[in-house]
């Protein structure tokens, strides 16, 4: 076991030094980018290969970094500049979630694919649950909304929109760039090399600002090691590394010095003029960063203030009687008076009560006159764009579309399936991350199977002064002679503790793996990850622990107790057990708050050992017809295994039979049991995916849940026949 341990840490220590020589001689390679034969990369026949504008004539080091170009270039042939992008019509949107509340109602408007929208407003205005309504996370309950001219199901749309969450969800074991890289690896098209994928990230990291720091593990709030404002940029581009057609960001900028939220909204900017629709919640913008958005969405109780042009904003204030100080910034100002203290910026007294709603009202009237208007001007530039077809087109110049045609549509969709690494890539890359962040957390994992050990020892203690000899039944004809008394329970009662102390030992760990990463899954799955193939990959990432903790388990309970059992059986009936507890630990990680996760693991996995059939005995439970419940738990199968195994090579002087009808199981079907208790884990981790998807409000990708309902029923009908068959015998 020593040995096994040294050659453990040997080879961490091994894969330690060689992933960091790796990382200290990686080059940055951009060559294969000027040589690359990939459709969507190479550039346009007769383009030219010119600087992105960028979106004003202030420099900044965006301007002059040669990487930028590289980034756009990239990411133009990715959302082909050609294509219609994503904009959306929205019209009386409501969302209503108990009676009587609403918490967005009336806000109606057209967001063109390629133009980039702030949303602002006080806190509860509404913001989030507009983005949300938007994105289809939360169902409207009134109210339609329309994606290129139809209606569709938004989550259709979900490998092409990136979503930047209010909080930094990110994983802290990894650096800044293996978060970005995990993302464009998981989300870029499956047709690209690995090597034009880390050139176009570190390209990525390069324009973000994060390129001192992209071999830093990101940490988290309590172990910072990044800062929070860096922090917030691998948020940005773990979004950004998947390219998508459009972004929602929920404040971007909140914790960033000036100079870094400038930065990044010139890169929006920037690619808001390839075509990416960007949608922007922001709270006091600096003046530059305000200008710079096109349009402006304002809410206020959940109602809309205004949307529009943002320079048209402050004409729409003053005709209210507001007054624009020369110097102030106009955002502030606006802030003020969507948020009810604008009396100082007017001389009329009916804003001082109810200004809020008085500005809904107000909108309500004279909004639609005004939209109208815009609507009549996008039209003409529309028109006039169409009769400049022939010449050649900019990025900036490019038609919008308020309704796509069969053949963009057909074009959209060719691209969304495009979109992704395949599965198996998908549950690799899962799993290689996995097995990063534990390799990271060393301490835990040498902590786990250190307790792993532990549990294995103790349990062993509490069964070593019975010498081996835990079972003694009705003695074979030849033996009477020898003695009278039995003993059915040793043998089940440490079957039982084996389960409970493995409960004990696993579930805890189970919750942390799982649990912990509800937010990235959430964010993953909702940007289009395969759940399956996230749970796979997590599963055979945690494959090394479970064998090692359940061999320090099995090692150490073997040397202690000394059951007569094989030592090979013994460990695999242990292996799959952790298993079992591992998948309802997750279950229950899944379902509960994060902070109730491990006491509700530790206590679910109590209660399957406890449904062992030792206490009360499985052959009393038969006799209140409660056993197929009994059997809906792994622990009656481990304890069953366990007890079979040990009794079985006492079959020359015991009388087994007796042994069976006394305790209720069944001897002689290790191979079962053990098929069992793998049922029983698989049934717990597709209870895991459908859990998820719930939780999720996804429908998940139609073949993780064709495979969900197939397993499901095909494991419930065997379940159910063979507890049937038990019971009749
Ligand atoms: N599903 C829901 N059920 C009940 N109330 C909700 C729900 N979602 C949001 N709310 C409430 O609606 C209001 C608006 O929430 P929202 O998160 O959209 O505001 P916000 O403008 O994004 O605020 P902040 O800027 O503080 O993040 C809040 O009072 C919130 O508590």
């Amino acid at each position: 076991m020593i040995t096994i341990d040294i050659i453990l840490g040997i080879i961490v220590a091994i894969g330690y030094a060689i992933s960091s020589a790796r990382k200290r001689n990686r080059k940055r390679d951009y060559s294969v980018l000027l040589i690359e034969k990939d459709d969507d990369l190479e550039l346009m026949p007769g383009e030219k290969d010119d600087p992105v504008p960028l979106m004003d004539n202030d420099q900044d080091e965006l301007d002059t970094n040669p990487d930028f170009n590289v980034f756009m270039r990239y990411i133009g042939r990715l959302i082909k500049t050609k294509e219609v992008g994503l904009s959306f019509d929205f019209d009386d949107l409501e969302f209503e979630p108990q009676k009587g509340k609403k918490i967005l109602q009336g806000v109606s408007g057209s967001i063109q694919s390629g133009s980039m929208w702030a949303v602002m407003g006080g806190s509860g205005a509404g913001k989030s649950t507009f983005f949300n309504v938007l994105m289809g996370k939360t169902k409207n309950t009134g109210g339609r909304i329309k994606v290129n001219g139809h209606s569709k199901d938004m989550a259709k749309y979900k490998k092409l929109i990136g979503y930047v969450p209010q909080d930094d969800i990110v994983i802290p074991e990894l650096t800044v760039r293996e978060n970005i890289l995990h993302s464009a690896r998981v989300r870029l098209p499956m047709t690209w090399r690995d090597n034009d994928i880390q050139a176009y990230v570190d390209a990525l990291i390069s324009c973000i600002g994060l390129a001192h720091v992209q071999h830093s593990l990101v940490g988290d709030a309590t172990r910072p090691v990044v800062s929070g404002g860096q922090r917030k940029r691998v948020s940005i581009g773990m979004e950004l590394a998947a390219a998508p057609m459009c972004i929602f960001l929920d404040e971007p900028t909140s914790g960033l010095d000036a100079t870094s939220a400038s930065s990044i909204m010139r890169l929006l900017k920037a690619i808001s003029k390839l075509g990416v629709t960007t949608i922007t919640i922001i709270h006091q913008p600096r003046e530059k960063i305000f200008t710079g958005f096109d349009n402006i969405m304002l809410l206020g109780n959940g109602s809309q203030i205004y949307a529009g042009p943002t320079n048209s904003a402050s004409t729409h204030f003053s005709s209210l009687g507001f007054t624009f100080p020369p110097r102030a910034n106009p955002a502030d100002v606006i802030m003020d008076i969507i948020t009810g203290n604008g009396q100082e910026y007017t001389q009329n007294r009916s804003w001082t009560q109810d200004a809020v709603t008085k500005l809904v009202e107000q909108w309500r009237r004279q909004g639609m006159h005004i939209q109208q208007q815009q609507q009549q001007q996008q039209q003409q530039q529309q028109q006039q764009q169409q009769q400049d077809q022939k010449s050649p087109q900019t990025p900036s110049s490019r038609p919008i579309s308020l309704i796509s045609s069969p053949e963009q549509e057909h074009s959209l969709r060719q691209t969304m399936k495009k979109r992704g690494a395949s599965w198996p890539a998908q549950a690799y890359y899962c799993s290689k991350r996995s097995i990063t962040q534990q390799v990271r957390s060393k301490g835990s994992f040498f902590f786990e199977i250190g307790i792993g050990a532990l549990a294995g020892g103790i349990i062993g203690l509490s069964a070593s002064a019975a010498k081996g000899q835990l079972f003694r039944g009705l003695y074979q004809p030849n033996f009477t002679i020898l003695s009278a008394a039995v003993d059915y329970q040793s043998v089940p009662q440490v079957g039982l503790l084996g389960g409970m102390a493995i409960g004990l030992a696993a579930s805890a760990p189970a919750v942390r793996v799982f649990g912990e990463e509800k937010l990235i899954f959430n964010r993953e799955a909702a940007a289009g990850h395969s759940m399956s193939a996230y749970y796979v990959g997590k599963m055979v990432s945690v494959v090394p622990r479970i064998l090692l903790s359940s061999l320090h388990y099995t090692v150490f309970m073997g040397i202690l107790a000394t059951p007569i059992m094989s030592w090979l059986d013994m460990w695999v009936a242990i292996v799959l057990y952790f298993f079992c507890v591992y998948g309802l630990a997750s279950c229950v990680g899944m379902v509960v708050k994060r902070e109730d996760g491990p006491l509700l693991a530790v206590m679910a996995s109590l209660i399957i050992g406890i449904l062992g059939g030792v206490a009360p005995p499985l052959s009393k439970v038969a006799v209140w017809k409660l056993e197929w419940l009994w059997r809906m738990s792994p622990g009656v199968w481990f304890t069953e295994a366990f007890v079979s195994q040990n009794l079985l090579p006492l079959d020359y002087l015991y009388i087994l039979k007796a042994a069976s009808e006394g305790t209720g199981f069944t001897l002689g079907q290790f191979g079962l049991d053990m098929g069992y208790v793998l049922l029983l884990f698989l049934l717990l981790f597709l209870l895991l995916l459908v859990f998820d998807g719930k939780a999720n409000g996804l429908q998940g990708s139609l073949c993780d849940w064709v495979c969900v309902s197939r397993y499901c029923v095909f494991a419930s009908g065997y379940c159910s026949a063979k507890t049937l068959i038990l019971m009749e015998h």
